[in-house]
């Protein structure tokens, strides 16, 4: 396994016009689990296919354990790949599709044997070792691919581009749990692309979330849920995402609408103010911002209440015993140890006690 180093690396697919990944670079530990996480067109694939070597940077150099890859291709740089479909061979039996990579690098029969059973078992595909992978439904299949992409132990790193698309909803939990057991067994370096960001969240020590070819924040699940460090990662990451409120700072004191919220030392000037639903409460009388409740959606576990207040609107996870209505009028309470400052789009600040009312 190889730590992956990444030197001003970017690409345009326009001769430089416009860059679907912009210059960047980072490091990646040997051995950990990354997620590359963004929505439709951010430029996972174009990093992933990057590092793999199917595609050359229009700039920058790539490293794998301190040595230049760049001009490599894939077979040169030596790591496994799965992608979003099943990538077999039909006229060989699950067993052999999965023994093929190590039968290619003459690997001990006796050793592939093994290691075959051990990634079907993992997998829960054993009992159609001995079939042909075209009789098996898509997501076997891609059970299969993913089998192979993961059966050798000598790779740089496990590259993989959405591999669960066709697994059901279900089986996926199973499987991203197995697939967790394994990497904290075997410490391969993986690198994960994904638009789920609970495939992200629950898979990787480290997520890195792209928006526009720019990386926006790298952290671990709770870095990226509880410190956003831009608007978009507050609102791209939870269920639903962070709201943002108008609010403006003024000698020190945070205020939406007339209320103070708390304090902060940023200079005076509008804010935008983020709070994740899950940190907001509303009573139907009291202290607080005012607002109207437009909804409320019962989720089984919890509510969510969908409100207006003059600064925005916003969405509340509040418990099922809440008896708001839509309709009512409710005031907004916030959590000052979780309320973030923003100025464009940037984290700039956060809110301290003193002085909420
Ligand atoms: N071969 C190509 N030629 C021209 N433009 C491309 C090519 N591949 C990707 N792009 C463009 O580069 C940008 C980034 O694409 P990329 O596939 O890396 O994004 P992504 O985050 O993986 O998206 P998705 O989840 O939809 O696959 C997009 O605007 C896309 O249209």
């Amino acid at each position: 396994m190889a730590e992956i180093r990444l030197e001003n690396v970017g690409h345009s697919y326009d001769d430089g016009a416009t860059f679907a990944l912009n210059p960047i670079s980072l490091t990646w530990k040997d051995g950990n689990a990354v997620a590359l996480l963004g929505p439709s067109g951010c430029g996972k694939t174009t990093l992933l296919n990057i590092i793999s070597g199917l595609l050359t940077p229009s700039v920058g150099r790539v490293y794998f354990d301190g040595v230049d890859v760049t001009d490599l291709d894939t077979a040169k740089r030596n790591v496994a790949q799965v992608f979003q479909f099943p990538v077999l061979y039909d006229t060989m039996t699950v067993r052999q599709n999965l023994a093929f990579p190590l039968k290619n690098r003459n690997v001990a029969k006796d050793v592939i044997a093994a290691r075959v059973e051990e990634i079907a078992e993992l997998l829960g595909i054993s009992k159609y070792l001995d079939i042909r992978p075209l009789k098996l439904r898509s997501d076997l299949q891609q059970l299969v691919s993913l089998g192979r992409g993961l059966v050798r132990k000598d790779v740089p790193a496990i590259l993989f581009d959405e591999p669960l698309t066709v697994i059901d909803q279900n089986f996926k939990w199973t499987l991203r749990g197995r697939l967790k057991e394994m990497h904290n067994n075997t410490r391969h370096t993986l690198v994960y692309v994904t638009h789920d960001q609970t495939e992200a969240l629950t898979f990787a020590d480290e997520v890195v979330v792209l928006n526009k070819g720019d990386i926006v924040q790298t952290g671990t699940a709770s870095d990226l849920f509880l410190t956003p460090q831009d608007e978009f990662v507050g609102f791209f990451i939870g269920s639903p995402g962070m709201n943002f409120l108008d609010g403006k700072v003024n000698d020190g004191a945070v205020i939406v609408g007339s209320t103070q919220i708390g304090s902060s030392a940023i200079a005076n000037g509008n804010v935008r103010i983020g709070i994740r639903p899950e940190f907001l409460s509303l009573t139907s009388s009291g202290a607080g911002v005012a607002v109207k409740i437009n909804r409320v959606e019962h989720r089984g576990g919890y509510k969510l209440v969908h409100a207006d207040a003059a600064q925005g609107k916003f969405v509340a996870k509040l418990a099922n015993d809440s008896a708001l209505t839509a309709g009512q009028s409710a005031h907004l309470a916030f959590d000052p140890q979780r309320t973030y400052l923003f100025r464009d789009s940037k984290l700039c600040g956060t809110v301290d006690t003193k002085g909420a009312n």
